[in-house]
């Protein structure tokens, strides 16, 4: 650690203590608000957010595990760039830009920004999802969009992707990653209730576990045998973001595995994601203690699943609200002293009077 760098974290700490209340009153808001400062190693004037979906199909769901079609990626991902979406509302109520980068939606047509890898990954029930090539150009293509949020001076950012099939591919990639095979990291997804569907698709991804026993020996050999482009998107992206000095939100339970992978690839992200909420998917909490991330250092308890990086977005909108207080509230050190000159002016008063 550098002296200019210790300097500044002795003085990016004491801001958010130095801020008039009891000291951790603001509990993980705080918490949170010292992460980005010791992220970014330098003061920044303003929060200035992005919000990035990395969107793509995925051929697992020819082996039956979703309840709906799969066209819903591209429909979805089209609603996304409307701003039609839940989460595209959310960013647009708040002013937080956001992109879509179709990084593989079973269209001719690409939907958003054009980083098509190609039209959905293969069914991992059958052969791996994609090649090592294409598992390097959707990680690139992560990093690529990070490197420009950089430049357009973007600070904050916040991740979500769009996908049918993804808690598949996600719980997959989780199990590989996993120390025993744990088949109830695999959740409803967006079939809530449908329990048919659920052990059916537990059915296939210990099947695929087993097939790719052998070749699954590091994280990106997970994500290239069961995963998705999306998750591998986002993984290069919060990858770049520890040397862009970016700290980003995470959403739910596909982003939070890839986050597992990141972290696992390279360990300084940690330092750079926050956690946002807690999905209902029950792999959840076992993606975050992969990551190092305690349950209860996650802010927002809704139930959601929607995925999007609604969860996500909602942190950014905390985080916007604390960062104001950061910067207009009184210190403590003036509160103190002036609650001291009073009490010393009506000591005064006493004695005179
Ligand atoms: O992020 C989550 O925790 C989450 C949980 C359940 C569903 N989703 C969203 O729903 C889609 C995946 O669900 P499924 O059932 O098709 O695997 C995908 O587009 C995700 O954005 C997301
Ligand atoms: C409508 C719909 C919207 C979504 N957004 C993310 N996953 C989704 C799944 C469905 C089915």
């Amino acid at each position: 650690m550098t002296v200019s760098y210790e300097n500044y974290r002795r003085q990016a700490l004491h801001q958010i203590d130095n801020l008039a209340k009891p000291p951790g009153s603001l509990g993980l808001l705080e918490k949170q608000a010292k992460q980005i400062l010791l992220a970014w190693g330098t003061f920044h004037r303003e929060l200035r957010p992005k919000h990035i979906i990395f969107a793509a199909d995925n051929g697992v769901v020819q082996a039956g595990v979703v309840a709906q079609l799969a066209d819903i990626t591209y429909m979805q991902s089209c609603h996304m760039v409307q701003g039609t979406s839940a989460v595209t509302c959310f960013c647009r109520s708040q002013d937080i830009p956001y992109e879509v980068v179709d990084v593989g939606i079973d269209s001719a047509d690409a939907v958003g920004l054009d980083r098509k890898i190609a039209r959905g990954t293969k069914n991992f029930a059958v052969e791996p999802a994609m090649s090592r090539e294409q598992l390097v150009q959707a990680m690139a293509t992560g990093r690529e969009r990070v490197q420009a949020a950089a430049k357009e001076g973007i600070n904050l950012l916040s991740f979500g992707e769009m996908g049918i099939g993804n808690t598949t591919t996600s719980a997959a990639v989780l199990t590989a990653l996993s120390p025993k095979k744990m088949s109830w990291l695999t959740g409803f997804g967006s079939a809530r209730g449908n329990y048919k569907l659920l052990f059916h698709k537990r059915r296939v991804i210990a099947a695929a576990i087993k097939a790719y026993e052998k070749e699954l020996q590091t994280p990106a050999d997970a994500l290239r045998c069961v995963g998705g482009f999306d998750l591998a998107s986002l993984c290069g992206a919060m990858m770049a973001c520890v040397d862009e000095k970016i700290p980003f939100y995470i959403d739910g339970f596909i982003t939070a595995t890839a986050l597992a992978c990141a972290i696992a690839m390279k360990p300084a992200v940690r330092d750079y994601a926050l956690p946002s909420h807690i999905s209902r998917e029950p792999g959840m909490a076992q993606a975050l203690r992969l990551c190092g991330i305690d349950e209860y250092e996650v802010p927002i308890q809704a139930g959601l699943s929607l995925g999007e990086g609604t969860g996500a977005v909602l942190g950014v909108t905390l985080m916007k609200t604390m960062m104001y207080a950061v910067c207009h509230m009184a210190t403590l050190d003036g509160i103190n002293q002036e609650a001291q000159d009073r009490y010393d002016r009506r000591k005064g008063d006493e004695t005179n009077g």
